[in-house]
C-alpha cells in the first residue's frame, strides 16, 4: 500500500514510472537466490576525510549532507569498480512508519530506511554534471536501516535537523565523518548497473547494496519524519515521509553477489 500511497500523496515521487526506453532504472527487488556469486568482486575501500564534509541542506525530496568534491580527499574505489569515485553527497530515503520506507527490497523485505552515499567518476570525469551523464559515472552505495539501538555517530546530524526543517532550508555542518554510517562488515553485498532514484533518474549509478543493515532509534527516525516537504512561506505544511521512488522492472539485468 505504501506504493498506492506514494502515487496518490506524492505524484512527483513517481516521476516517469520508468524512464521512456529505460531498462536499468531503481531502485529493485534483490532476488537473493536469483542473484549471482562474483569471485572477482573486491571489498570496499573507502577513504573519507571529515573535514570535507561542508553543509547540509533539505531540498525538498529528502536532506542531503554535502562534501566538498574539489580533490580527491574522500573517495570510494575496490568492490566492482575500477576506478575511484569522489564522495558527492548522502541523503536517506524513509516512510511514515516502521513498516517501509526503503528503495531497495531483499526478497520483498522493506527496511524503514535507506541510505545512499553518492560518488562520481573522478578518474574519468572532472565534475558530479559530467559524471551523472555516463553508464560509468556514478557509484552510490546503499544501506539500510532498522529501528533499534540508537545510533550514536548519527546523532550530531539528528540534532542539525531541526535547523533545516523546511524545503530549501541550508545550515554549515562540518568533521562528519559517513564512515561511522556504514556496517561493520562492508565486504558483502549486491551490485547492479541501475539509475538515480530521483530526478534526473539517469542510467549512470553502478550500485553497491550492503547486506549488513545498520541500526538507528525509533527516536531518531522520528526527528527525520519531523522534517518538511514544503518551504517555510507554504500555507500547508507537508511532513517529509515516504520519500522513496516505487520498484522498477529489472528487465533481465543480473545482480552480483561478493558473497556466497
Ligand atoms: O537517490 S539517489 O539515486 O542516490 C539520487 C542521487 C542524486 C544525487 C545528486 Br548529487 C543529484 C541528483 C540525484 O538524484
Ligand atoms: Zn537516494
Amino acid at each position: 500500500e505504501a506504493a498506492e500511497y506514494n502515487m496518490k500523496m506524492h505524484p512527483m515521487w513517481q516521476g516517469p514510472l520508468a524512464v521512456p526506453g529505460g531498462d536499468r532504472q531503481s531502485p529493485i527487488d534483490i532476488v537473493v537466490r536469483k542473484s549471482v556469486f562474483d569471485s572477482k568482486l573486491k571489498p570496499l575501500e573507502t577513504e573519507y576525510d571529515p573535514q570535507t564534509c561542508q553543509q547540509i541542506w533539505n531540498n525538498g525530496y529528502s536532506f542531503l549532507v554535502e562534501y566538498d568534491d574539489t580533490t580527491d580527499k574522500s573517495t570510494l574505489k575496490g568492490g566492482p569498480l575500477q576506478d575511484k569515485f569522489r564522495l558527492c553527497q548522502f541523503h536517506f530515503h524513509w516512510g511514515e512508519s516502521n513498516a517501509w520506507g526503503s528503495e531497495h527490497t531483499v526478497d520483498r523485505r522493506l527496511f524503514p530506511a535507506e541510505l545512499h552515499l553518492v560518488h562520481w567518476n573522478s578518474d574519468k570525469y572532472s565534475l558530479f554534471e559530467e559524471a551523472v551523464m555516463e553508464d560509468n559515472g556514478l557509484a552510490v552505495i546503499g544501506v539500510f536501516l532498522k529501528v533499534g539501538k540508537r545510533h550514536e555517530g548519527l546523532q550530531k546530524l539528528v540534532d542539525a535537523l531541526p535547523a533545516i526543517r523546511h524545503k530549501d532550508s541550508i545550515v554549515e555542518f562540518t568533521r562528519f565523518d559517513p564512515g561511522c554510517l556504514l556496517p561493520a562488515n562492508t565486504d558483502d553485498y549486491w551490485t547492479y548497473h541501475g539509475s538515480l532514484t530521483t530526478p534526473p533518474l539517469t542510467e549512470s549509478v553502478t550500485w553497491i547494496v550492503m547486506k549488513q543493515h545498520i541500526e538507528v532509534s525509533h527516536d531518531q527516525l522520528a526527528v527525520f519524519r519531523s522534517l518538511l516537504f514544503t518551504s517555510a512561506e507554504e500555507e500547508v505544511q507537508k511532513s517529509m515521509v515516504n520519500n522513496f521512488r516505487v520498484q522498477q522492472p529489472l528487465r533481465g539485468r543480473t545482480v552480483r553477489s561478493s558473497f556466497t
